[in-house]
């Protein structure tokens, strides 16, 4: 299989921002080169040019709005998250929910520019629908874990396993992650081994005193 990938969402987290930002990167980046895992990571937007230029580390962004450029005010344009050196972006996350019809749209606008597609859903039903609409990933992440410390991994295994049969039957050229409390290696190897490319991951990473022993913790049983 591929290498594993931890995708990390830095959110709005005060700590996620400005210079322990760079600290997350560049843990990430010297994590990744040494043990060959995919690490990125998803900043506040005014952070994807600084950390796409500075890191040699996939850069996503945690929204696009699916505008064409013109007038519009206030939105995130896909072809500026582009430019701004994103390799792809978050779409619909629990955060940041969106209309299927939006979904469908970003999705398509990712496409067109070639940014990889994140699709979030809450259950295996919208996992299925997400596959639908023929994104990259597919990220499984039940809202009421997301933030809580308590792993999807151990909690709700079922989930994951249902999502991942789900997305297989619908379209077995997306790829899924799952999310929700991951924090350690263990949490990683459960989703692998039920059948996820890798996690998607916020808190353990981006609160943690020493990120870089994190992201070491999360790769070290695969
Ligand atoms: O929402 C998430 C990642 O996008 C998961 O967040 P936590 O890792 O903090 O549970």
């Amino acid at each position: 299989m591929d290498s594993p990938f931890i995708l990390v969402n830095l959110k709005t987290y005060q700590e996620g921002m400005g210079s322990n930002a760079h600290r997350i990167a560049a843990a990430a980046e010297t994590v990744a080169r040494e043990t060959g895992a995919v690490i990125g990571i998803a900043p506040v937007f005014t952070e994807i040019h600084p950390m796409s230029h500075h890191y040699a580390i996939p850069v996503y962004a945690q929204h696009i709005d699916a505008i064409a450029p013109g007038a519009h005010t206030g939105h995130i344009l896909p072809e500026a998250v582009r430019s701004a050196g994103a390799r792809g972006t978050l779409i619909n996350h629990s955060e940041r929910r969106l209309t299927l019809a939006d979904i469908d749209a970003c999705v398509q606008a990712a496409r067109r520019l070639h940014l990889e597609s994140v699709v979030c859903t809450n259950n295996d039903a919208t996992s299925a629908a997400a596959a639908a609409l023929r994104p990259d990933y597919v990220a499984i992440e039940p809202p009421e874990l997301i933030g809580s410390g308590v792993s999807v991994s151990k909690a709700d295994p079922g989930i994951i396993e249902r999502s991942v049969n789900a997305v297989r039957a619908v379209n077995p050229d997306v790829k899924v992650l799952t999310g929700a409390g991951i924090q350690s290696g263990e949490c990683v190897k459960i989703a692998v081994d039920l059948g996820t490319c890798g996690v998607l991951l916020a808190s353990s990473v981006v609160k943690a005193d020493d990120p870089e022993a994190v992201l070491r913790d999360l790769v070290s049983l695969l």
